[in-house]
């Protein structure tokens, strides 16, 4: 029987916090395991510390993995949580995302200030997001809506809109569930109009590779369908751009042995987009995602990628 605790490291914000408990009482809950038997351990990142300019900008993926990486292959840390968004779609060698928790619901919410909804704004409007997938999904909806540069976490976003700093946000309605904070939200996008983040409202569990003690422990935990679903949206992006330079959006439905995924990328005017609609079993969800990135690389050319880059 094992006796030292598991060591479960997490970013430091409220919501990284809460997907971290989250985490930890359902290992608890599946293998009837004490909390001792669980320690959270709390790490800044880069992206925790630079929070005045775009993500894009300061280095894109692996902001806010990377410290938590190094501690986990040097066996500081048996597992990482993270919300799968932000997660690179290649990962350090040895590293693997070996369980993914129940998605949460994978849908944008508004939070409007001067009108509920993104059509009901006024002429001019400004939005604040950090996001270039939501900042060109608005511009095709609104081409007059100024977006401009919100990061920080939720409940600083929050407290801005407040101060009046911008007519309208847009959160993951996800990190809101977890927080607490659904009461803010103003109107819920719908996904095949205003298409989510890949593996955006999932919150997946990192470990070593071969570490059996961690696999044994997280195969209980692990959700199939967010697994297959996300395994597709990831490998969508992977076959577009890892960089977080382009808008790409899309997320995948499974049913039975099913799985239908629809994804787009967008110029950040919002003026252009090349859509994919694609269904298969869900054996093949990461093949099904790759080919679907592929099939909107062909159609889009490299130019569609050269225009802003
Ligand atoms: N990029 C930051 C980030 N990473 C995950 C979430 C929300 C939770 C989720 O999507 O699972 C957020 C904030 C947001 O987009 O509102």
């Amino acid at each position: 029987m094992q006796t030292k605790p598991f060591r479960i490291g997490t970013r430091g914000s409220p919501l990284a916090l809460a997907q971290a408990h989250e985490a930890r009482d359902r290992l608890m809950a599946a293998h009837a395991m004490p909390e001792e038997m669980f320690e959270i351990v709390v790490l800044t990142t880069k992206g925790d510390r630079i929070t005045d300019r775009p993500l894009a900008e300061i280095g894109g993926k692996g902001l806010f993995t990377q410290e938590l990486e190094e501690k986990l292959a040097s066996g500081d840390l048996d597992f990482a949580v993270h919300s799968a968004k932000d997660m690179p779609t290649v990962l350090p060698q040895g590293l693997h995302l070996s369980a993914y928790l129940p998605r949460e619901d994978i849908r944008d919410a508004v939070i409007g200030r001067t009108a509920p909804k993104l059509i009901e704004l006024p002429h001019g409007a400004t939005v604040g997001s950090a996001s270039l997938r939501r900042q060109a999904l608005i511009r095709r909806i609104r081409p007059d809506i100024k977006v401009t540069i919100f990061r920080g976490a939720v409940e600083t976003r929050l407290r801005k809109l407040d101060e009046g700093q911008v007519d309208a946000t847009l959160l993951a309605l996800a990190g809101l569930k977890r927080l607490g904070k659904v009461d803010v939200i103003t109107d819920i996008l719908d996904p095949d109009t205003f298409p989510p983040a890949p593996a955006q409202g999932a919150i997946c569990i990192e470990s070593r590779i071969g570490d059996r003690r961690a696999d044994d422990l997280l195969a209980a935990v692990n959700d199939p369908t967010t697994h297959d679903a996300v395994s597709c949206e990831r490998a969508f992006l992977a076959a577009l751009d890892g960089s977080c330079r382009t808008p790409i959006g899309g997320y995948a439905v499974c049913e039975g042995d099913r799985i239908r995924f629809s994804g787009l990328i967008i110029t950040p005017d919002g003026r252009n987009q090349h859509s994919v609609t694609i269904d298969g079993n869900r054996r093949d969800a990461a093949a099904l995602g790759t080919r679907a990135g592929q099939d909107i690389r062909v159609r889009a050319g490299s130019g569609f990628f050269d225009d802003w880059n």
